[in-house]
């Protein structure tokens, strides 16, 4: 990859003089995008997506469909009651499924969704489909797929790493069946057997062997939306046994879906109420969602604020005052960041449990807190499964963010209570939120 000289700039991470007060649309969410992409190129009729998420990484999953011959249009209607902010505003992308094809080549950049959910796909396709992505994405673990895969009737061509780079030799079917998985380091490996298995031959039954499951909410994401396409799915939940997924093979109908906003990514906005005692609307907040970012209302409510559920959207407000919590966000990993830099701003000592598995995420996210947080004066110390922050009055410096999107949302989380706090590379918000530092800003009045 080439080197990219905005990885060393500093951005000057804005100080909150007083109360925010704003209304942030929030784009939509990735996890949502990615799922309906794959969806929509398996099923046996066009579909639609409406305010989809455009970032790095739904825009490499949709750039991965389309080598292995999806057509995905892009159209973007000009109508302004669209919620969902210049970036997504009116915009459709309209997924006309094909046969899959190889040869093809797919960048999986750093997109876990990417690199787990596509391999399924590729297995599908009618030639060999090699698979690439950023430094990181050789560290990241795939085995899990790669291995399953096997069992299932694939050809991999992986040197025997289980991992990143590699080739999938689809051959225009896959068996599938029963299968065992090892999920302790992603439930995306979970998901990504679960959204290709109605094209196997005899579906997918799986079952999850390890200690743990992360974000069990993001698992329920994918059965809903299989559900929602026409899939049958049996889950632990609608009185299957513990651990076991089953998916009945068949065709996936067309559908016309308006992706909700990314609950995630909303989340260093409800932060911004939180710590500067504000207040923060967000529009389109979905009644009921699998987005992890829902169990914000409850996290941050306990952290000192209070919210409001309404039809336009929710509102968020802080009380001034923010408090340490000792929480398990197994089920919700991806919130760490935010709630750890949340954390480092209260006035009594948190534990976050649970969460060994982000080691493994967009950067080692234990370790990078740590560094970057008691470089800024902090005390927060790693634990076999999570982070102890205790709070310290903190000083200006630079944070650094390891190619991680919410590494620089917690910096600028910081930023606004802390004077002189600088991000490093606040340009890999693009992952997910492309448009974060000109909404962080817009949120300040700036
Ligand atoms: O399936 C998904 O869309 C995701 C699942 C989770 O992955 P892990 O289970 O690997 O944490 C989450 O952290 C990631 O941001 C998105
Ligand atoms: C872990 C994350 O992403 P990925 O989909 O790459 O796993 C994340 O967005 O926090």
């Amino acid at each position: 990859m080439a080197p990219n000289p905005t990885h060393t700039a500093l951005w000057p991470a804005p100080y909150a003089s007083g109360a925010v007060d704003a209304t942030v649309h929030v784009p939509g969410s990735k996890s949502v995008t990615n799922r309906a992409l794959v969806l929509a190129a398996l099923a046996s009729e066009p579909g639609w997506l409406r305010r989809p998420l455009r970032s790095r990484d739904t825009l490499l999953m949709a750039g991965a469909l389309r080598a292995m011959g999806v057509e995905i249009e892009e159209t973007v209607s000009s109508s302004s009651s669209v919620a969902g902010g210049p970036q997504s505003t009116g915009e459709a992308w309209r997924v006309l499924p094909t046969g899959l094809r190889g040869p093809a080549t797919v960048d999986v950049g750093n997109a876990g969704t990417v690199m787990r959910f596509l391999p399924p796909v590729a297995t599908l396709a009618d030639g060999p489909v090699r698979f690439d992505g950023d430094p990181r994405s050789y560290e990241r673990p795939l085995n899990g797929v790669i291995d399953a895969l096997r069992r299932l009737g694939a050809r991999i061509d992986d040197d025997d790493r289980g991992a990143l780079p590699m080739t999938v030799h689809g051959g225009g079917a896959l068996d599938g069946g029963t299968v065992e998985v090892d999920a302790s380091s992603s439930s995306q490996f979970v998901s990504a057997l679960l959204l290709s298995a109605p094209r196997f031959n005899q579906g997918v039954e799986v079952r999850h062997t390890g200690a743990t499951l992360p974000s069990l909410p993001h698992i329920r994401m994918t059965v809903d939306m299989l559900r929602a396409v026409g899939a049958q799915v049996d889950t632990p939940e609608s009185g299957g046994e513990p651990n076991v997924w089953r998916v009945t093979p068949g065709a996936l109908l067309g559908r016309d879906l308006t992706v909700e906003p990314d609950l995630s990514n909303a989340q260093p906005f409800l932060a911004a109420a939180l710590v500067t005692g504000g207040r923060v609307v967000v529009p389109d907040w979905p009644a009921r969602t699998t987005q992890p970012g829902d169990r914000l209302r409850e996290i941050f409510t306990e952290m000192g604020g209070s919210c409001e559920l309404t039809e336009y959207g929710l509102v968020f407000t802080g009380s001034g005052a923010v408090h340490g919590i000792d929480v398990d966000l197994g089920e919700v990993g991806e919130l760490t960041p935010g709630i750890a830099a949340v954390a480092a701003l209260a006035d009594s000592p948190s534990t976050l449990r649970g969460v060994a598995h982000l080691r493994l995420h967009e950067t080692d996210r234990l370790a990078a807190l740590t560094k970057e947080i008691n470089e800024l004066g902090g005390d927060v110390t790693e634990t076999a499964d999570g982070l102890h922050i205790r709070p310290r009055r903190l000083h200006g410096g630079v944070f650094h963010t390891y190619e991680d999107h919410r590494m620089a949302t917690a910096g600028a989380i910081i930023g606004l209570a802390v004077e002189g706090v600088q991000i490093e590379n606040v340009a890999t918000t693009a992952k997910t939120l492309p448009d974060f530092p000109e909404l962080w800003t817009g949120m300040l009045g700036a």
